[in-house]
């Protein structure tokens, strides 16, 4: 699937694997942009942040780089409802269309675990119901793609936060199920899951203060982090491969320092 003329949301795209899913996907509509000479068929993104700094900091580097008309950021945080549907309705007003969502927001947070199902459950099942209204092909969408950034904690457990593994196994379950009921109900829009292992960011520099009740399992979990980190162009690569392959449907693809691997999972048969 070629990326010319496409609109992608990226939802925490201001920091981390968000902002390099971000430049990738903007490099790549450049590419294309080149190859069909300069013909205008470009990528835009509309980036959704709760960090207003970071995002228009973000915003000011990549028009620069690209030009103002390709990016939108929107200060939004994905748990709220009236902020979401007024980030899809201004992104469709200014690019014309949705064609690619990619649910990156995130958190860490065994203290705080409401918040951590919210952010990383609660809003992915939102906003992918939103994108729905937009992209849906049996209610006048031209179809798409949906790519849930999950973790290597959605395919195995990380003791020593409970919560976030357990947002992570129902992200890799939701995005199957969807991709069956898209499948089954001709929405013409694919799903697939990015599982990484540790990858270098914030998130990643912070977990050490963030596992509330379990934090004697930290020790455990630094020895975990020693089989390797991943940097956020790692992932964004395996992101865009979900995105362009369009063979790619209901997929949960591990990363690891030692490469990619599409996850086999029990059938009923
Ligand atoms: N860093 C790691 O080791 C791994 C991260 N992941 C997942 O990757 C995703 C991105 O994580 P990182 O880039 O590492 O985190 P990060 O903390 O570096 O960046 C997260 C971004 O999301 C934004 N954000 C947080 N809450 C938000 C909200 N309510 N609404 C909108 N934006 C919000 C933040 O402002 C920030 O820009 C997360 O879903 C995380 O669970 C998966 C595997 C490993
Ligand atoms: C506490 C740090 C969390 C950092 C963010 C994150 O999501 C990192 C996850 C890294 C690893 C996940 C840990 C355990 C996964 C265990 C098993 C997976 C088995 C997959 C398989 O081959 O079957």
């Amino acid at each position: 699937m070629a990326l010319s003329g496409q609109t992608a949301v990226v939802t925490g795209a201001a920091r981390g694997i968000g902002r390099a899913v971000t430049e990738l996907l903007l490099q790549h509509g450049a590419t294309v942009t080149v190859t069909l000479h300069n013909a205008g068929h470009v990528v835009e993104v509309a980036l959704l942040d709760v960090d207003e700094s970071a995002g228009l900091s973000l915003k000011a580097s990549l028009d620069q780089q690209h030009g103002a008309q390709r990016t939108l950021f929107l200060l939004c945080s994905v748990e709220s409802e009236e902020q979401t549907k007024a980030a899809f309705q201004k992104t469709v007003e200014t690019f014309g269309r949705v064609d690619i969502l990619c649910n990156n927001a995130g958190v860490l947070n065994e203290a705080a675990w409401e918040r951590s199902v919210s952010v990383n459950l609660v809003a992915v099942i939102r906003l992918t119901y939103m994108a729905l209204e937009h992209m849906n092909k049996g209610t006048g969408g031209r179809g798409g793609v949906i790519v849930n950034i999950a973790s290597m904690a959605g395919l195995g457990p990380l003791p020593s936060c409970p919560v976030y593994t357990a947002t992570k196994h129902a992200v890799v379950g939701f995005t199957r199920a969807m991709a069956a009921a898209s499948t089954a109900l001709g929405y013409g829009i694919r799903f697939n899951a990015v599982c990484p292992t540790f990858v270098q960011t914030d998130l990643f520099s912070n977990i050490y203060d963030r596992m509330g009740m379990f934090s004697q399992l930290a020790a455990q979990t630094r020895k975990f982090a020693t089989t390797g980190v991943l940097n956020v162009s790692e992932v964004a690569a395996g992101l865009l491969e979900l995105v362009t392959d369009e063979t790619k449907n209901g997929e949960a693809l591990m990363l690891t320092g030692g490469g990619k691997k599409y996850m086999t999972f029990p059938t009923l048969s």
